[in-house]
């Protein structure tokens, strides 16, 4: 941790929502980033959950330098460390293990990993780690559950992700361990294939707009 270029705070205090991105078309990415970014939303996370999203990463940090872009689905070591030399500003994985935690705590890179039960917090808090995603925020008991898993531990803090629309992510940026959420909405892959990206700038907008 003592080498990460910045911080897991600084990253997610940026604006109230992070969009949780799947790139299936690699001429989406640049364009798509733009659009965010028009719309007032500078934290990207592109997910590994497609064959493109390694090369859409590059792309995006290299096209769209007003963004800051980080990878998800990071699940092992190896991704950390391809997203790393890629220049991944954050990595965001949906859960947590000791490899991952031991790696990231000794590369350059912040890692804010997912919980869902307090015993995986404390593993992270072991790491020295105070920044994790809530993970499947909703079907993990949403708001309820996160403010009672939060409740022992007040220096920590979240973003919960999964399951979040625009009818509930202002009740979880209602709590004051919550730093921003996480949400696919804002990018929806019809809008991509459509190319509206006036869409995907209106979406952003509004979700930053109605956060404040
Ligand atoms: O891909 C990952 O690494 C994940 O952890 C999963 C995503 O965060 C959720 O799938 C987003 O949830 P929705 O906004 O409900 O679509």
């Amino acid at each position: 941790m003592k080498n990460w270029k910045t911080s897991a705070e600084k990253i997610l205090t940026t604006g109230p929502v992070v969009p949780v991105i799947v790139v299936n078309k690699l001429e989406h990415a640049v364009p798509m980033a733009k659009a965010l970014v028009a719309g007032g939303v500078r934290v990207l996370e592109v997910t590994l959950r497609t064959p493109v999203a390694m090369e859409a990463l590059r792309l995006m940090i290299k096209e769209v330098p007003d963004a800051i872009v980080g990878a998800g689905t990071v699940i092992n070591t190896q991704q950390l460390q391809e997203v790393t030399e890629a220049g991944a500003q954050f990595v965001i994985s949906p859960g947590i293990t000791e490899p991952l935690l031991k790696a990231a705590v000794e590369g350059p890179v912040p890692l804010i990993p997912g919980i869902s039960t307090v015993s995986e917090l404390m593993t992270g808090m072991d790491y020295g780690l105070r920044e994790f995603k809530f993970f499947p925020a909703e079907a993990n008991g949403g708001v309820k559950a996160l403010q009672a898993i939060g409740g022992p531990f007040p220096q920590v803090r979240f973003c919960p992700t999964g399951g979040i629309s625009p009818a509930n992510y202002r009740d979880y940026l209602a709590l004051k361990s919550v730093l921003c959420i996480g949400g696919s909405w804002l990018v929806p892959n019809d809008a991509l294939e459509s190319g509206d990206w006036d869409r995907i700038t209106r979406l952003a907008r509004e979700a930053v707009e109605g956060a404040k």
